[in-house]
């Protein structure tokens, strides 16, 4: 396999520069949901350790348990086996010190922007005197280039400017860990591009762990320091991580005629298209063993008279 691809997600073993120290680690968490004959095994074996102020991103195809992975990680549902724990202590609930941005935005919408993201730091920042949160609550809007709108409220908003506010809402809280559940993946192309730009901005000043999910292989190597696939489901597992080297700060334009950043690119896709292909392999190989058996009846004529029937 490529030479970028570094170990197995799940044996982080030493080399001879000591890797920074975790933040948070998985130890063989699986997750499923339902009982009985509806149960489904979406998550299995999942081994992994962030590493602190790093920027990792799981990316896998849809339906595979990424969104079911940030869920874990922000403590919103518990494993049913394996342990996740953040600096040491168990993570047992949702904390304001991994802050989650999902895809839809949750904004409340009769507030305005300001008003969004006054609400959590008022909750959240509660010894701080009225002129520290209301100079917080600024610094955070003009952070993400909102102060023009901040007094709009989310109807009166482009999706990009929902999702900023988003953005903004949870890292006023300055959690220790920003967990991005397809942050982008409802904006167009080019807001998905200068919000993904400013994402990277933002981490990088405030020098936050960042673990992002996404189904975007280009964008996981734009913005990560390692990519880890996550294989489909059910039962969906981590793959080998993949090291993302090339500098910053990385401009896509420039990107797309970088070897580094094709070979990478091939390296990611190629390993989940053989993933996904082996799964279906299974499946199909699976489905030829079951057998049907059909019902021992006897056909009736219906056209025979006085048993015709009319639609
Ligand atoms: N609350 C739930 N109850 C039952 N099944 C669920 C629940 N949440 C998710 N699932 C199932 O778990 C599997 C993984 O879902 P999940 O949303 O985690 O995947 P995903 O990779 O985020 O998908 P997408 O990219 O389409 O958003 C799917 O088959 C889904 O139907």
């Amino acid at each position: 396999m490529n030479a970028l691809l570094h170990h197995e997600a799940s044996t982080e073993k030493s080399s001879s520069v000591a890797a920074p120290e975790p933040i948070l680690q998985m130890k063989d968490v699986c997750r499923g949901y339902g009982s009985g004959v509806t149960r489904s095994e979406v998550l299995s074996d999942i081994n992994l350790e962030i590493r602190k102020g790093e920027f990792l991103a799981v990316v896998g195809f849809s339906g595979s348990g990424k969104t079911t992975f940030a869920q874990l990680v922000a403590g919103l549902i518990q494993p049913d086996q394996g342990t996740i724990t953040m600096e040491a202590q168990a993570v047992t609930g949702p904390s304001a010190d991994r802050g989650l941005v999902f895809q839809n935005y949750s904004l409340l919408p009769w507030l305005t922007v300001r008003g969004n993201i006054a609400l959590s730091v008022n909750a959240v920042f509660r010894d701080w005197s009225k002129a520290e949160r209301r100079d917080h609550v600024e610094r955070f809007i003009e952070m993400v280039g909102l102060s023009h709108a901040a007094h709009r409220r989310p109807h009166e908003l482009s999706g990009g400017m929902r999702q900023r506010t988003s953005l903004a809402r949870t890292l006023a809280l300055k959690p220790k860990m920003l967990l991005l559940d397809e942050p982008l993946s409802a904006l167009d192309a080019l807001t998905r591009s200068q919000l993904g730009d400013e994402i990277l901005k933002i981490w990088q000043e405030e020098r936050q762990t960042c673990l992002m999910i996404t189904n975007d292989v280009d964008e996981a190597i734009m913005m990560a320091d390692r990519i880890v696939p996550l294989t489909p489901g059910p039962e969906a597992s981590l793959g080998p991580i993949f090291d993302v080297e090339i500098e910053r700060p990385r401009v896509l334009a420039e990107l797309n005629d970088s070897e580094e950043f094709k070979s990478l690119r091939n390296a990611v896709t190629n390993y989940l298209v053989t993933v996904r292909q082996k799964a279906r392999d299974r499946e199909t190989a699976a489905s030829k063993h079951l057998s049907f058996r059909l019902p021992d009846i006897q056909p009736q004529d219906l056209t025979r008279k006085g048993r015709l029937v009319h639609a």
